[in-house]
């Protein structure tokens, strides 16, 4: 057995029901195998031992009170990966499907994506197994103002700065700061995402769907091609989707699908402007279900499916965990889809990334294609330690360098492990040696 593949069995046995962690650190450690050949002194110094487990979990009781004046009980999370490259960074996921293998496996994924933007920033992740959906605004800040009262004790802008993710949007974030704010009297960048008049950088709203875009554009452009003129088939209608969309539309691609957990919407003429400012209010205001698009629109609903069954020349899974699989990408294959880009983590199960980097779909993985987000969030931080702000230029220029260098990262480690084209083992591989190679630098400790 190779050093790698023991050090996988031995958390599998450790951990056989952390299966969403299993399967995150199956394909990172698969892709780094190659790099071990080269450099003995990972194994000498115990860099994947240490690198497997991380520095810290809380978990914590989160009771609040709800509308009608009961008691509730939910579990809040913040798992510290690795602060080998920076302080932990990393958002926050209030989801009912939230439990320790997911936190688990988007901390893991952070640490890579973190280093692939060139910033000084460790891996973190945290969140809840609350469900935002259907509660009031009276609720969700007496549940934020609960889980931060605890989660404040270990955070700090040197230490652990939390972002949103998946049912954290500016709002959460919000009641989440003015509660950290009371709790330790100090007003610093310890949360990103905040509103820009109090903290928060213009383009960070955009920055996950933008780079995903600017990810995308970059694989096409190395292949002689352009998103110009693409059918684009887009899942999700959150923070990511909707940018993803409104950057498709400034490069004169063709939006085509919109999705929630309750199914997808296809609009073959491709969804206009007016039409992404509709779903903007109807999510981010009326908090309402994209189904509500086709009544309004006159286009097809298809309750229960995912968007990956249309003719599209591009995707760009943007809502969740395992949200392609192998029959997707299939489907995406046989309609002659060129390029894959992931805005949400770990959307493509493993099968179906084997499957598209066989066909030689362009495949960028969501530690590459969708680090704009929290290398924003990187921006923002810079800017509040400097007390300043930076103009909407400024800031999406440097995202665009950001992820035209993690492109150029990826694709060069690709190269050099003789597997040019493939940027999941590109982005594995460039992301793992930073950090590697700071923990050997740092003694065990
Ligand atoms: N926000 C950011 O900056 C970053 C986000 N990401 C990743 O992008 C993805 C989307 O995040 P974001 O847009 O911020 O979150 P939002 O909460 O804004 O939107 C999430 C979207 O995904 C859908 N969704 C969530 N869970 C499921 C599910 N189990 N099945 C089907 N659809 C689902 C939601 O539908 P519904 O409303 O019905 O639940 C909603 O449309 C996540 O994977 C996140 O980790 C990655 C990098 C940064
Ligand atoms: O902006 C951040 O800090 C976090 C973004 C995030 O959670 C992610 O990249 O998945």
């Amino acid at each position: 057995m190779s050093y790698v593949e023991s050090v996988l069995a031995d958390v599998q046995q450790r951990y056989p029901e952390q299966r969403e962690f299993l399967q995150a650190l199956e394909t990172v450690l698969h892709s780094i195998t190659p790099v071990f050949g080269d450099h003995p002194e990972y194994q000498e110094g115990g860099v994947l031992e240490r690198l497997v487990e991380p520095e810290r979990i809380i978990i914590f009781r989160v009771p609040w009170v709800d509308d009608a004046g009961n008691v509730q009980v939910n579990r809040g999370f913040r798992v510290q990966f690795c602060s080998a490259l920076g302080p932990y960074k990393g958002g926050l996921r209030f989801h009912p499907t939230v439990n320790l293998s997911i936190m688990k496996f988007l901390s893991f994924e952070q640490i890579f994506k973190n280093s692939l933007t060139g910033l000084q920033l460790g891996g973190g992740k945290g969140g809840s197994d609350f469900d935002p959906k259907g509660k009031t605004d009276n609720e969700v800040m007496r549940f934020c103002q609960s889980f931060m009262t605890e989660l404040s004790r270990y955070i700090g802008p040197q230490t652990d700065i939390p972002a949103g993710d998946i049912g954290v949007g500016a709002r959460e974030i919000g009641y989440l700061f003015g509660q950290y704010r009371k709790m330790r009297n100090e007003f610093t960048g310890t949360l990103t995402g905040k509103r820009l008049d109090w903290g928060g950088s213009l383009v960070r709203p955009e920055a996950t769907g933008y780079g995903a875009v600017y990810f995308a554009e970059e694989m096409l452009q190395g292949a002689g091609e352009s998103i110009e003129g693409k059918a684009c088939a887009v899942s999700g209608s959150g923070n990511v989707a909707q940018f993803t969309l409104q950057k498709l539309l400034d490069l004169g691609a063709k939006p085509v699908t919109l999705s929630d957990s309750g199914g997808f919407i296809y609009d073959p003429q491709g969804i206009s402007r007016e039409r992404l400012e509709w779903v903007m209010e109807l999510k981010n205001e009326k908090r309402g279900r994209i189904k509500e698009y086709a009544d309004e629109f006159g286009v097809e609903y298809y309750p229960g499916q995912r968007p990956w069954s249309v003719p599209c020349d591009a995707a760009f899974p943007c809502a969740t965990q395992n949200e392609l699989d192998k029959d997707d990408a299939g489907k995406l294959i046989s309609q002659g889809c060129k390029v894959v880009a992931e805005g949400a983590n770990m959307p493509t199960s493993t099968e179906a990334i084997r499957d598209l980097i066989a066909a030689g779909v362009l495949y960028g993985p969501g530690k590459a294609a969708n680090a704009g987000g929290v290398a924003t969030s990187g921006l923002e931080m810079s800017q509040n330690a400097m007390h300043l702000s930076w103009s909407f230029d400024e800031v999406d220029k440097r995202l665009r360098e950001i992820m035209r260098n993690i492109y150029r990262a990826t694709a060069e480690a690709a190269d050099r492990y003789n597997a040019p084209g493939n940027f999941e083992l590109g982005a594995n591989i460039a992301g793992f040696r930073k950090v590697a190679d700071a923990i050997l630098d740092q003694g065990v400790i």
